[in-house]
């Protein structure tokens, strides 16, 4: 399904209640398999979480999440704790190109049992589950920190509890941050130091422990594109959020406040208003610990014809496509001038922006996400427009709320 954008004006003031972050959603979804007093509100209904839900429930021998990179490392780690479970964990064809050398690797050297089953390095995965008995191992840092994440999650389980030693530069903060949050809302005591992560064993408990899941802030990303690319005034409202998010993506509040876009926040709602034309004409920024936001605010800056410079993109080539090259491709068929390194881009200031484009999505969601705001600019057709449902399958009907005119 393609979906043609015209140019399109927004309400002066729209309401937008954004499903729940896939991010807390996964990560609350495998705690609750392992502590059953576990509830979870305003969970997310992106495929992602729904695919690591049915992969929970089933007893089915061969699980296949898909494109969900949370729920094939997440999973990857729970089932190898599965005393006596066998399964094979598989996805999609891309899926099957994202390394996972590292996660498996560390579950090994704790005593998991875990074959490849087509090509090293990669899944899918066959797993025979046991009782790991170790509690101390490196692993590299600078690559995902899904890997880390998915071993913190099972460490309050292991009989002595876990001690990571994170070797290299650590990516992506605020997902470790999150997942030790909520190991620590849950009742489990854990340290994070330096490059060493200690998460002590935890029983489970007869009380019973309800997590409400934030709105997903990356998804938030979106609307405040579409405020900056709009006309002074223009205001929409998102919610449920927190003014102390657990997502590292709520940067974008302070981000965006070089496009002209002012937030406030109240009754778990945030307002986005834009306020005043950009203050600079060069946009600069590290997001090694938001790489997710990436393609946003590479458009969002071609959109208002600024220059960006963004480094830390180095996790964006092992994403749902090599995003560096998804975003250069696609912004040059626009009329952009674009640069890119392994680990950076640099999109020049634009004179022009060409009409009636045909936006390739490279079956990742935020390519299409990221691309829908410059109808507020040219009239533009998104290819594939339904791969959106990986993290937000109700963005094309939110985005016709907020005035996007479509067909
Ligand atoms: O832990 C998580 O929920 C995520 C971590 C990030 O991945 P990396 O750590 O691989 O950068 C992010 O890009 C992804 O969308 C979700
Ligand atoms: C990278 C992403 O997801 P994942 O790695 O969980 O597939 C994303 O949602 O942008």
């Amino acid at each position: 399904m393609n979906i043609k954008l015209q140019k399109s004006t927004l309400h002066q003031k729209s309401t937008i209640a954004v499903t729940g972050s896939k991010s807390e959603s996964n990560r609350l979804l495998l705690l609750q398999a392992l502590y059953a007093n576990i509830s979870i509100k305003n969970i997310s209904n992106s495929d992602d979480a729904t695919l690591m839900q049915k992969a929970l429930k089933s007893s089915d021998a061969i699980k296949d999440i898909h494109h969900a990179g949370t729920a094939m490392r997440f999973l990857t780690a729970y089932y190898a704790t599965q005393n006596g479970e066998e399964i094979t964990l598989t996805g999609s064809s891309r899926m099957q190109e994202r390394p996972i050398k590292i996660l498996v690797k560390a579950l090994r050297q704790l005593g998991a049992n875990i074959q490849y089953t087509k090509n090293d390095g990669f899944p899918p995965l066959q797993i025979k589950g046991r009782k790991l008995r170790g509690s101390n191992v490196s692993l590299a840092a600078n690559v995902s920190s899904q890997y880390i994440s998915a071993l913190l999650l099972i460490a309050p389980t292991l009989e002595n509890g876990l001690t990571l030693t994170l070797d290299g530069k650590i990516t992506s903060i605020p997902y470790i941050n999150m997942t030790l949050s909520l190991l620590n809302d849950l009742g489990v005591q854990t340290n994070f130091e330096g490059n060493t992560i200690k998460v002590a064993r935890f029983e489970a408990t007869k009380e019973a422990k309800a997590f409400t899941v934030e709105s997903d802030w990356s998804s938030a990303s979106y609307f405040y594109s579409l405020i900056a690319l709009s006309e002074i005034g223009t205001t929409t409202e998102l919610s449920s959020y927190k003014q102390n998010s657990l997502q590292g993506d709520s940067c974008l509040a302070e981000i965006y406040q070089e496009f002209g876009v002012e937030t406030t926040f109240s009754n778990h709602t945030i307002t986005l208003i834009k306020k005043q034309q950009p203050s600079t004409s060069s946009i600069k920024l590290d997001l090694k610990n938001a790489p997710d936001i990436a393609q946003t605010i590479a458009v969002t800056a071609f959109g208002l014809q600024l220059s960006c410079e963004m480094i830390g993109l180095h996790t964006l080539k092992i994403k749902e496509t090599d995003r560096l090259v998804a975003l250069k491709t696609e912004l040059e068929k626009l009329g952009a001038s674009v640069d890119i390194t392994e680990e950076s881009l640099y999109l020049h200031e634009a004179t022009q922006i060409h009409e009636n484009i045909t936006i390739a999505t490279y079956k990742d969601h935020r390519m299409a996400m990221a691309f829908a705001p410059l109808a507020l600019r040219v009239p533009l057709e998104i290819e594939k427009a339904d791969v959106v449902s990986k993290s937000y399958p109700d963005f094309w009907k939110d985005l016709e709320k907020i005035g996007v005119e479509m067909k």
